[in-house]
């Protein structure tokens, strides 16, 4: 058989996509540095050109093992620097692979006869290599045969790996299981048979089959192949052997020994591969890194972007396990945490913000618990879902994790770090994804909780510098001490209370450190192990250095003997826990999460339900409500209406109103159809109002009748002057008018400024009423309006018939207004026309003013009055009682308007007098139609002699036609 089958190249850190890689076998190499050639691969353990082979003088004696009765798979021991006699054992997996066909057609070998023929094999020989021991992690346990052929080499001479067949070709169903599972089904009924000392001896192969102990070379600086023999050093990666010649030195074996031309993925394919299967079938299992400062266990354990460590790898292939196992669902949550000098800090807690500074944490403890074992709390745990994911919260906590330089290394860890990937994974029930057994009527499977340690320890130092780092030196020093006592104390045997002791039965110093505590559960057999010393061989510097240096190999060397030789594993599959009260309890998180999608769903289903019947009911709500609001909105619009109505009817009201005001205020001054201010001002309805009109044009006054009256005087007096006949005008003019009508006479007849006060007045009331009126206009078309849309709001039928009756009833409102406005415009009309006649009258008022003046001064000069007229005529009787203060302007103004009034009065009788007088002396004769003309040239010469009639005559009736605002034309004097 070949064991240069080609590896397949490894997958990115992206997960595959494809089935698992194939097998890790021995990557062909063309060149091994100056060791094995294919020509040398068929006499293995012969030296090799350029290399020191392993002397016999290195190979133990037959002695048999320090476990005494127990049988040691590979029984090739040394004698350590204490003296003690280190068995070094060779990798299980050094063994040839069987032939494929047979390993699927045969049942793998029971361990108890694996056990039984590592037995027969007890007394180890030189060449005898490997116990061919079962275990989980060395795949099959396939009898190995014990003295290989050069066949069993590959061509470069290095080992080649045995190909689990579980690893590349294992089904998901798990219907061809794992070797590794039979075996530890087996194996476990093997346990139940150890009473026997065969039963005994073959479990505890079993548990060293568990553990795998690997030694990595690192290359050194200068690039010097160490592969090779380095003075005193030799290193076989074939026989898994590294020799030393020099003081302490001798042959030690391990499970697999990496030389500098190994790299990252050859590391994890030999280390931790199997391993990682191991624990997503449901075991524990556990890969730590051991060395000295700056040897590459950081650099073996993450790796680098371009040859990725344990840990991308081993996510890698977490996901590619899932990804093939479609029978089985998996939660996955990750935690991280350091042990920094002996404390354990959150690294996923930690904030890695630039500035932020360390944030005190709580202090995490460590806890134990039957189901869990020993654990750290309190812990961040985050469930990842991709390898992505799982891939950026480790390298959150890396950069959280404290890093130094050291004398060997520019970036020490000065921290234990330890990634933990708990894997719960349950039976997935076909065709019932979301695992509902009611549906399905088969029982739900177990929830499974296995958890998977990736630790990098921090480097031992013997010399260190600073304070700090002496102090951290220290810790780790101490922790790294702990860790080899507990491991070289290992044994199977057990305390009085069951609990793992050392061979005295003493307590295991677990406790003398946080890592061995933390270790606890591994070191103690309850997962698979798998640990990596790495070490650099040759100098470095200076011969101190370089013997540090060596000493510390050797130590590492020794470690790796120690654990490979005393940890046993006796690792289960864990149990599957079923419901939340099964193993880890409330950490179970699939099934806590199983359990409350079940009953979420339950909710849904309920709600769904009952959100069915609500629905009915809320639609009958609904509808009620909704009719109920359509009735509020109705009732609103209602009354929004009915208001708008009432706001209109009370414009309207307003507008009639103010237009009766203005009515009265127009009829106030005596202008109406009939020209008679009388009547008007009788009109119950508009004295009401008489007063603000009156106000509104003409000065102010304490009472409101005289003022009345005074308008209507005036106004008559005005408005009558071109329309009384004559003879009435005469009458008038004799007669003494009464009290009233002389006051009112008094006051308006004459004045040009009461005329031009009471047109201004009467022009600015124009003005007031106009506007007003547009106003009204506007808010009468507004409402018009209003009601306009308020009909064509669609309504019910019965709030439309409302609507319309309102409307009539507005409409008729309206059309009432309407007429009165066109009435108020004909008053208004009048109005204007008065004012024009008003205007004239005043015109003629001034000119008859004018001429009076004048001729008052002439007659005055020409007719001597006989008697001065009176200063104060007599009230008249029943007259009212005057109101105005004698000295007031008004009163003054009014005796002054009377007085002249007077004057005229008696001018134009005194006229009338010397007319009739002359007229009877002859001097003039009277006209048919009263006028007045000379009489004969005797009696004009008469006349002419003693004055200048005909001239006098004229002014004096030219006056008295003005004072009566008479047109001149109708009295003409004939010559
Ligand atoms: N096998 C190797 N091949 C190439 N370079 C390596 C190898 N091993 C280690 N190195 C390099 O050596 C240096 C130190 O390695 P690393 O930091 O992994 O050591 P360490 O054991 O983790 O040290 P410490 O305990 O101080 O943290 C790094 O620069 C790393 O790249």
């Amino acid at each position: 058989m070949s064991n240069s089958i080609p590896r397949p190249s490894r997958p990115s850190l992206a997960p595959p996509t494809s089935a698992l890689p194939a097998l890790p076998v021995g990557k062909t190499r063309k060149s091994t540095g100056g060791l094995a050639t294919p020509a040398s691969k068929s006499t293995p353990g012969t030296p090799k050109t350029g290399l020191r082979a392993p002397s016999s003088t290195y190979l133990p004696p037959a002695t048999p093992a320090p476990t005494g009765a127990l049988p040691q798979p590979r029984a090739v021991s040394g004698i350590n620097g204490a003296g003690k006699t280190i068995r070094k054992t060779v990798s299980i997996n050094s063994f040839p692979q069987p032939p494929r066909g047979d390993r699927v057609s045969s049942l793998p070998p029971s361990p108890l006869s694996a056990g039984l023929s590592s037995r027969k094999l007890k007394t180890p020989t030189p060449s005898y290599h490997g116990s061919g021991t079962p275990s989980l992690l060395n795949g099959t346990g396939d009898g190995k045969s014990v003295a290989r052929g050069a066949g069993a080499r590959d061509s470069d001479g290095l080992l080649s790996i045995s190909s689990p067949p579980q690893s590349r070709s294992s089904s998901a169903q798990d219907s061809y299981s794992t070797s590794a599972t039979q075996y530890d089904e087996v194996g476990d009924s093997a346990l139940q048979k150890s009473d026997t000392s065969a039963g005994k001896r073959a479990s505890k192969v079993d548990g060293k089959g568990n553990v795998i102990v690997s030694v990595r070379v690192r290359p050194d600086a200068q690039g010097n192949d160490h592969g090779k023999a380095d003075g005193e050093w030799m290193v076989d990666g074939r026989k898994s052997l590294i020799g030393y010649q020099g003081k302490e030195g001798g042959d030690y074996y391990y499970d697999n020994v990496f030389t500098t031309h190994d790299d990252n993925s050859r590391v994890y394919d030999h280390i931790a591969k199997r391993l990682v299967r191991r624990v997503m079938e449901g075991y524990h299992g556990t890969v730590f890194a051991y060395g000295m400062t700056g040897t590459g266990k950081t650099f073996s354990m993450q790796g680098t972007a371009s040859s990725p460590g344990v840990i991308p790898l081993a996510i890698t292939d977490i996901f590619s396990y899932i990804r093939e196992t479609p029978s089985r669902e998996f939660l996955l949550r990750v935690s991280y945490l350091e042990i920094y000098n002996e404390r354990i800090h959150d690294l996923l807690s930690m904030s890695t913000a630039p500035g932020a500074g360390n944030v005190p944490q709580e202090e995490i403890k460590l806890r134990e618990d039957s189901k869990r074992g020993v654990y750290a709390s309190p812990l961040k745990e985050e469930i990842v879902q991709s390898p992505t994911q799982l891939l950026r919260v480790i390298a959150r906590g890396d950069q959280a994790r404290r890093t130094a330089s050291t004398q060997f290394n520019a970036r020490s860890s000065r921290s234990h770090a330890v990634v933990q990937i708990v894997v719960e994974s349950r039976e997935r029930i076909p065709g019932n994804p979301g695992g509902d057994n009611k549906r399905s009527g088969l029982p739900p499977g177990g929830v499974r909780v296995s958890t998977l340690s990736l630790i990098d320890l921090a480097g031992s130092e013997k010399a260190a510098e600073t304070k700090e780092r002496r102090t951290e030196g220290s810790h780790i020093n101490k922790s790294l001490l702990t860790l080899g006592t507990v491991i070289a104390k290992l044994s199977d045997s057990k305390d009085k209370d069951g609990k793992p002791a050392d061979k005295d039965g003493k307590h295991l110093p677990y406790r003398d450190s946080k890592l061995t505590r933390l270790l606890q559960g591994a070191l103690s057999g309850n997962s698979l192990v798998s640990i990596l010393c790495t070490i650099q061989i040759g100098s470095a510097g200076s011969v101190a250095s370089a013997n540090t240096h060596t000493g510390e190999t050797i130590n590492t060397l020794k470690f790796a003997s120690r654990a490979k030789n005393n940890i046993v594993s006796h690792a289960k599959r864990a149990e599957e826990a079923l419901g939340a009260g099964g193993d880890g309890g409330a950490r179970v998180l699939l099934e806590r999460y199983r359990m409350e999608i079940l009953e979420l769903k339950k909710e849904l289903e309920v709600k769904a339900k009952s959100k069915n019947k609500e629905e009915d009911e809320d639609d009958k709500v609904k509808d009620e409500e909704e009719e109920r609001a359509r009735e509020k909105e109705a009732e609103l619009r209602h009354e929004e209406q009915m208001l708008e109505m009432q706001l209109a009817r009370t414009a309207l009201k307003e507008r009639i109103d103010h237009l009766n005001r203005l009515i009265l205020s127009s009829k106030s001054i005596g202008v109406n159809a009939g020209g008679s201010y009388s009547s008007l001002g009788m009109h119950p309805r508009f004295s009401t109002v008489s007063q603000a009109s009156i106000r509104s044009s003409l000065a102010p006054s304490s009472t409101g009748r005289p003022l009345l009256e005074r308008t209507a005087s005036m106004t008559s007096t005005s408005s009558t002057i071109g329309r009384l006949s004559n003879g009435q005008r005469n009458s008038s003019a004799t007669e003494q008018p009464p009290p009233d009508d002389d006051d009112s006479l008094g006051e308006f007849g004459d004045g040009t400024a009461s005329l031009q006060a009471q047109n201004r007045a009467l022009q600015a009331d124009l003005a007031d009423k106009n506007r007003y009126i547009q106003t009204l206009e506007k808010r009468l078309l507004q409402a018009r309006r209003a009601s306009q849309s308020r009909t064509s709001v669609g309504l019910s039928p019965s709030a439309k018939g409302i609507m319309v009756g309102e409307d009539h009833s507005v409409a008729a409102l309206l059309k009432e207004k309407d007429s009165e406005i066109a009435e108020l415009r004909a008053r208004l009309d009048d109005k204007d026309r008065m004012l024009g006649a008003l205007r004239s009258a005043a015109r003629s008022r001034d000119n008859a003013d004018r001429v009076e003046s004048r001729s008052e001064i002439r007659v005055s000069q020409v007719f001597e009055p006989p008697h001065p007229p009176p200063s104060h005529p007599p009230p008249a009787p029943g007259s009212p009682p005057r109101t105005s203060p004698k000295g007031s302007p008004l009163a003054k103004r009014v005796s002054h308007i009377r007085k002249r009034t007077k004057s005229v009065d008696e001018m134009s009788k005194m006229l009338d007098e010397m007319i009739h007088e002359r007229v009877e002396s002859g001097q003039i004769v009277r006209g048919n139609r009263g006028s007045v003309r000379v009489a004969s040239s005797d009696q004009k010469h008469k006349t002419e002699s003693s004055s200048n009639p005909p001239i006098q005559l004229q002014l004096l009736a030219r006056q008295r036609a003005s004072v009566l605002n008479e047109p001149t034309s109708t009295v003409a004097l004939e010559a």
